[in-house]
């Protein structure tokens, strides 16, 4: 079992067009799209993940589709999962209303220390973002915490830990050292004029990492999000 990588989309940082570069990044191996779109209109998300699925399903591309905040938009899409942000839906209100319907997606959540990670794994979160671990566009003047802390936090959950924020094909063996779960980028490979190319790289250097992740995701991952794993 080697560790996931995570593709999360950002409005402004992308060098081909987002949902081709996304596209081109499943092709390249990418386990999870997270759809990230900040502000954007529900409509607007929607259809991009709708359409993200009808082009991954043309292309027998097996990434799952994640949706940033939106758990209407996970639902309504048959979403893989769902990944909660600081101002999303509290984690309880998400896993209550999971239990409440037939979409069984996962449910993740960002933490940036680690009370926080433990009162989300408490609360029932199937994975965790830890970051950011390197100094990132996405949140400048706000120092890195560093592989240590994060170290730290993958020892402490039994859940997977998902490490976030400026991890390059470079230092990508330094942070699967932890024995996190897996890494989730933008920069690396959205930012790249080739992303399918830059996929297969940081994957190929993930799979050379001695080091194997502590916990594995849930039979979750195994499925879209509905009970019966029926494709859309
Ligand atoms: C200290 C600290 N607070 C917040 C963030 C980012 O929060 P998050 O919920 O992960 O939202 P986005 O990253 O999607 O903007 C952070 N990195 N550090
Ligand atoms: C979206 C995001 N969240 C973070 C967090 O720490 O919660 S860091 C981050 C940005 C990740 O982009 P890049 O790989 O280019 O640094
Ligand atoms: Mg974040």
């Amino acid at each position: 079992m080697r560790a996931v990588l995570h593709i999360i989309s950002d409005q402004q940082r992308h060098a081909l067009a987002l949902e081709d570069a996304l596209l081109e990044s499943a092709q390249g191996g990418a386990d999870f799209l997270q759809i990230r779109q900040k502000k954007a209109p529900a409509a607007e998300t929607h259809d991009l993940v709708r359409s993200l699925q009808a082009r991954l399903a043309e292309r027998a591309a097996k990434a799952r589709i994640l949706i940033n905040d939106r758990v209407d938009i996970a639902l309504a899409t048959d979403a893989a999962g769902v990944h909660l942000a600081a101002k999303s839906l509290p984690i309880e209100a998400a896993v209550t209303l999971r239990a409440r319907c037939t979409w069984q997606g996962l449910i993740g959540c960002s933490v940036h220390a680690l009370d926080e990670a433990l009162a989300a794994q408490a609360q029932g979160v199937d994975y965790v973002t830890y970051g950011h671990v390197f100094s990132t566009q996405s949140h400048p003047g706000i120092a890195p915490r560093g592989v240590t802390e994060l170290a730290e936090i993958v020892e402490r959950l039994r859940i997977p830990v998902i490490a976030i924020g400026g991890i390059t094909a470079e230092t990508v063996d330094a942070v699967l050292q932890t024995g996190c779960s897996g890494i989730a980028v933008i920069g690396a490979i959205l930012e790249r004029r080739d992303p399918r190319a830059a996929t297969a790289e940081l994957i190929e250097r993930m799979e050379r990492c001695a080091v194997r992740p502590r916990a594995a995701f849930s039979r979750r991952i195994d499925t879209r999000g509905s009970k019966d794993g029926k494709d859309v």
